[in-house]
C-alpha cells in the first residue's frame, strides 16, 4: 500500500508543521576508491531538536555532503549511528529528502509533471493534484505550472525543486548548496523565501553551504568542520531572532570567529 500523506496534507492545508529529531552518533565513514581507503568522517556527534535549523560549514571536500546523503539514508555509516526520533535511518524516505546545488529538474517534464513525481511514485497523484497547487504557490510558481525546465529562469528552478521536495510534506529538509549557483540577488531572495518556508511548515532544516553570511543569517546553530577526515570543530548558536541584518554586529562577530576556525583572514 501507498504510503499515505499526513491527514493535514491531504486536507490540502499547506503548510504542514511536523518535524523530527535527528542524531548523528559518533559517525564515522570512508569510502573505497581505487583500491584504496579514503577516511571522510572521523566520529562526527550531532544533535538536532525537532524544527531547528542546522548550517554545516566547512572546507570543500571534507565530507559535508556525505554527512547528508547519510542523514537521507542514502548510504550507511562504517561506524555509529544516525537516527531520526530515536530510530535508525536504514533508508531513503519521503519524510526525509535532499534538495542539490543543480534543481535536477527532468526537463521533458513540465513544472508540475516535475514536483509530482514523489507523490506519483508513491501512488498519490490523484488525491494530490491540489496540494501540487498550494505547493506552487506557496514558492511562487503557480503562474509556471506547465513551464518546462529550459523555460525557467535559475532561481525558478530552484523554486520548482523546493517545491517538489514540499510536496511530500518533509519532516527534514537536507540543503545540500541549494543556491551556490544563483547569482547573488536572486540568492538573497531564495534565503528569505526559505526561511518562510521552514518558519511556516515547521520541518527540520540541515543547510550545507559554503557562504558563512548564509549560514548565520539563517540558522539557529553553525556547525563548522574540519578538513578531511571532517570532525566538528566550533558550534556557534546564533540567538539573534529573525529577520537578521548582515550587518548586524553580533553576526559580524560571529562570522570573524568562524573565518578564523576556518583559517581564513577576517578581511576577505
Ligand atoms: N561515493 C563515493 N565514492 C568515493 N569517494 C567519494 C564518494 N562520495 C564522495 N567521495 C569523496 O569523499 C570526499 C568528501 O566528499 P563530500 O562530497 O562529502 O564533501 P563536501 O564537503 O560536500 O565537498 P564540497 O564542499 O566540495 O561539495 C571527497 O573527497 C569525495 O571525492
Amino acid at each position: 500500500m501507498a504510503p499515505a500523506l499526513s491527514q493535514d496534507a491531504q486536507n490540502q492545508d499547506l503548510p504542514v508543521s511536523r518535524s523530527i529529531a535527528l542524531d548523528i552518533e559518533k559517525v564515522s565513514h570512508r569510502y573505497e576508491r581505487d583500491g584504496r581507503q579514503l577516511q571522510v568522517l572521523d566520529d562526527v556527534s550531532l544533535k538536532i531538536e525537532p524544527g531547528e535549523f542546522v548550517a554545516l560549514l566547512g572546507p570543500s571536500g571534507c565530507g559535508k555532503s556525505t554527512l547528508l546523503r547519510l542523514a537521507a539514508g542514502l548510504e550507511t555509516a562504517t561506524s555509529g549511528d544516525v537516527l531520526e526520533d530515536g530510530r535508525s535511518i536504514r533508508a531513503p524516505s519521503p519524510d526525509r529528502i535532499l534538495v542539490f546545488q543543480e534543481a535536477t529538474l527532468f526537463p521533458w517534464r513540465t513544472v508540475r509533471a516535475n514536483v509530482a513525481i514523489g507523490l506519483e511514485a508513491r501512488g498519490l497523484i490523484r488525491e494530490s493534484e491540489h496540494r501540487i497547487d498550494d505547493v506552487l504557490k506557496l514558492v511562487k510558481l503557480e503562474g509556471f505550472a506547465d513551464f518546462y525546465p529550459h523555460q525557467l529562469s535559475g532561481g525558478m528552478a530552484q523554486r520548482a525543486a523546493l517545491a517538489r521536495a514540499l510536496v511530500n510534506d518533509p519532516k527534514l529538509l537536507l540543503l545540500d548548496e541549494p543556491f551556490g549557483k544563483l547569482d547573488s540577488l536572486t540568492r538573497l531572495r531564495m534565503q528569505n523565501e526559505l526561511l518562510d518556508l521552514w518558519k511556516n511548515a515547521g520541518f527540520t532544516a540541515l543547510l550545507v553551504t559554503h557562504d558563512v553570511e548564509e549560514a548565520l543569517l539563517l540558522a539557529d546553530r553553525v556547525i563548522v568542520l574540519s578538513d578531511r577526515p571532517a570532525s566538528i570543530v566550533a558550534e556557534v548558536r546564533v540567538e539573534r531572532p529573525h529577520p537578521r541584518r548582515r550587518d548586524d554586529a553580533e553576526l559580524i562577530a560571529l562570522r570573524g570567529s568562524i573565518l578564523e576556525t576556518l583559517g581564513i583572514s577576517h578581511d576577505v
